[in-house]
């Protein structure tokens, strides 16, 4: 599993500097109100400043450029597929704001320069994209996108398998169903073969 980064290392720097967060404050002891809660009572007097700090690591994805994760890359005459798979994924669902979690599975195949980039960037490119309100299927493709424009690789191709909280706590409330996305780019799109290889290394438990 991968290890999860501080919002710190996230955004070079630390998250409360470019977040409003007496605003968000302000925001929760509203809704606490709205719900029919005491915010002034002994346990909830710091959650608004609580949720505020939280809120700010939660989406300090938005404050960071992608570009800058896959910075440092380097040569090496490896023009055959590389795959980290089992990549730990949360994010938070821009329709309620509840988490969704599970696994990327991300693979590529250097292009003709053999240009390839450390492992840990691809996992950091999942938290700079999860690390924002999104829906499963921009986040593919989002990583799919910046691998593609960054490495210049023959090909990418990234799986999501993520629960949402928004389908198991509330509304039809399914808890275990598993949505399943994936993201194919450049010559695995057309290559059946490799893409089939790629996808049996995911799919293998
Ligand atoms: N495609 C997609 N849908 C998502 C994702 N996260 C949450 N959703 C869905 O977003 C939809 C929002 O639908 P709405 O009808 O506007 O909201 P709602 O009334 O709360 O919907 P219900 O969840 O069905 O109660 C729901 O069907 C969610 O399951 C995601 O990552 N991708
Ligand atoms: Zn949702």
């Amino acid at each position: 599993m991968a290890a999860r980064l501080i919002s710190g290392k996230l955004t070079g720097g630390p998250v409360e500097e470019s977040v409003d967060l007496p605003r968000i404050e302000k925001a929760v002891r509203e809704i606490l109100i709205a719900v029919g809660e005491d915010p002034d009572r002994d346990g909830l007097q710091q959650t608004p400043a609580r949720v505020a700090r939280a809120y700010a690591e939660l989406f300090a994805g938005l404050r960071v450029d992608p570009t800058q994760v896959l910075r440092t890359t380097f040569e090496a005459n490896h023009e055959e597929l590389v795959l980290v798979r089992d990549i730990d994924v949360m994010s938070l669902c821009e329709h309620h704001l509840l988490p969704f979690r599970g696994s990327a599975h991300i693979g590529y195949i250097p292009g003709p320069d053999g240009r390839i980039t450390g492992l840990s960037k691809l996992a950091r490119l999942v938290e700079v994209f999860a690390r924002r309100p999104q829906v499963q299927e921009r986040l593919t493709s989002q990583i799919a996108d910046l691998l593609m424009s960054s490495l210049a690789p023959r090909g990418v191709i990234v799986v999501l398998e993520c629960e949402h909280m928004c389908m198991a706590m509330r509304g039809i409330q399914k808890s275990g169903a598993k949505t399943i996305t994936s993201a194919v780019r450049g010559g695995l799109q057309n290559d059946a073969k490799s893409r089939a290889e790629a996808m049996a290394l995911i799919m293998h438990r």
